[in-house]
C-alpha cells in the first residue's frame, strides 16, 4: 500500500439504488449483488428500503421484501463485508434498529436534515448500547451555510458517531461548496468525515473527489450510479478514478464493473441519466427521492410536476418549499387509508421523503 492515502468506499446500491426500482429488489438480486461487493472487497454495503428502515409504506413506496428479510438475505450471502442500514428518525424507530441488528447489521447511519442534527442523539446512543457503529448522515447539507453545517456537525460529534457524513441529497452542490464545507469540518472536528453525493448536476464523482482531497476518507457510491434523483456516484467509477489519482481503496474495480453491468443489464429497466426532472431538482436544491415517490404521485392527480419544475428552473425561481407543499397534499390524500402512517402518528422527528 506504501504511502498512498486509504479511502474507504461504502456501496449503497441495495438501499439508495432501490429508489429507481421503487424498492422492488428480489432476494436473488440482493444475494448476487452483495456477493459481487464482497468479492470486490468493498468494506461496507448498505441494505434496506431506500428511505431507510421502516420506510416501506404507501407514502414512501412499499418494498417487495421487508427490511428484515432483505438484511438477512444479504447476511447469508456475505462473510467479510460490513452490512449497514440507514435510519431516518421518525420514519424508522428504535425497535427497527434493534431488529436490524438482530438480522446482522454492524453499522447504522442516522440520517437527519443537516439543520436538525440533534435528532440523531438517542439513535446514536442506542447503537452504542447495541454494540454497533453509528454514522451521522447530514441530509440536504446544501441548505446550510458552511458555518451552520459546522455548528450542527459539532453537536453531532458530541453524540459520539464514528463518522459524520456531508450528504448532497439534492445533488445541488458544486465543487467549491463541497471543498469549503468538507475542509471546515475537517479543520474543526476529530471524527472521520464521509461524503454522499447525488448526480443531478452531473457532479457526483467530481464532488466526491473534491471531498476526498479536502479530507473525507469514507465515500459513497452505487453500482452504475443507480440511486435517487439522477443517481449517485458510480461505485466502479469512483474506485477506478481514486486509483488513477493515487489513492488506495482496497476495492477491485474490475469486479465492480461486472456488478455494474449486471445492474443495468439484468436488474434495472434502463440505465439512469440526468433527465429534466432530476436536473430541475439539482438546480433548485430539492431532494432527489421525490422523483420516485411524491412527484409522480402528484402527476397521478394531473399535475405535470416535472414540467413545472423545469419551467421554474428556466425562470430561475427558488422553490425549496415545493417538497413540503407536495407532502402536505399527499398527507391529505392519504390520511385515513389503511397502511399509511400519518405525520401525527410518527415518533417525534422531521418528516422526510
Ligand atoms: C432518504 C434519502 O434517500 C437519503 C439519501 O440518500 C440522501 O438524502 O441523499
Amino acid at each position: 500500500m506504501g504511502s498512498k492515502r486509504f479511502i474507504q468506499i461504502l456501496d449503497a446500491t441495495l438501499r439508495d439504488g432501490s429508489h429507481p426500482l421503487r424498492h422492488q429488489y428480489d432476494a436473488g438480486t440482493l444475494s448476487r449483488i452483495a456477493s459481487y461487493l464482497e468479492r470486490a472487497n468493498v468494506p461496507y454495503l448498505e441494505v434496506c428500503h431506500g428511505d431507510g428502515l421502516g420506510g416501506s409504506s404507501l407514502h414512501f413506496g412499499k418494498s417487495r421484501l421487508t427490511d428484515e428479510v432483505a438484511i438477512s438475505t444479504v447476511k447469508a450471502a456475505v462473510q467479510q463485508v460490513n452490512i449497514a442500514a440507514l435510519l431516518l428518525p421518525g420514519v424508522g424507530r428504535l425497535t427497527d434498529l434493534e431488529q436490524a441488528v438482530q438480522m446482522g447489521i454492524g453499522t447504522i447511519r442516522i440520517a437527519t436534515l443537516a439543520s436538525e442534527a440533534d435528532l440523531a442523539h438517542r439513535y446514536i446512543k442506542k447503537a452504542a448500547d447495541l454494540g454497533i457503529e453509528a454514522f451521522g448522515f447530514l441530509m440536504l447539507s446544501s441548505t446550510c451555510s458552511p458555518e451552520q453545517l459546522l455548528e450542527q456537525a459539532r453537536k453531532l460529534e458530541a453524540f459520539g458517531p464514528n463518522v459524520i457524513y456531508i450528504v448532497d441529497s439534492a445533488g445541488a452542490m458544486a465543487m467549491d461548496e463541497v471543498r469549503t464545507k468538507v475542509s471546515l469540518l475537517r479543520r474543526y472536528l476529530s471524527v472521520r468525515i464521509g461524503f454522499h453525493g447525488h448526480n443531478n448536476l452531473g457532479l457526483a464523482v467530481g464532488n466526491t473527489l473534491a471531498a476526498v482531497e479536502e479530507g473525507a476518507d469514507l465515500v459513497d457510491g452505487c453500482l452504475a450510479g443507480f440511486g435517487a434523483g439522477a443517481g449517485n456516484a458510480p461505485t466502479e467509477v469512483l474506485a477506478a478514478v481514486l486509483h488513477k489519482m493515487g489513492y488506495e481503496t482496497g476495492a477491485n474495480a474490475g469486479i465492480l464493473l461486472q456488478a455494474a453491468d449486471d445492474m443495468w443489464k439484468h436488474v434495472m429497466p434502463a440505465p439512469q441519466f440526468i433527465e429534466r426532472g432530476a436536473l430541475a431538482l439539482g438546480t433548485l436544491g430539492i431532494r432527489g427521492s421525490s422523483l420516485f415517490t411524491t412527484l409522480p404521485l402528484l402527476g397521478k392527480y394531473g399535475i405535470d410536476v416535472r414540467d413545472i419544475l423545469s419551467q421554474l428552473v428556466t425562470k430561475g425561481s427558488d422553490i425549496r418549499s415545493i417538497e413540503a407543499l407536495a407532502d402536505e397534499y399527499l398527507i391529505k390524500q392519504s390520511n385515513g387509508l389503511p397502511g399509511v402512517r400519518s405525520r401525527e402518528t410518527k415518533e417525534s422527528g422531521p418528516h422526510f421523503h
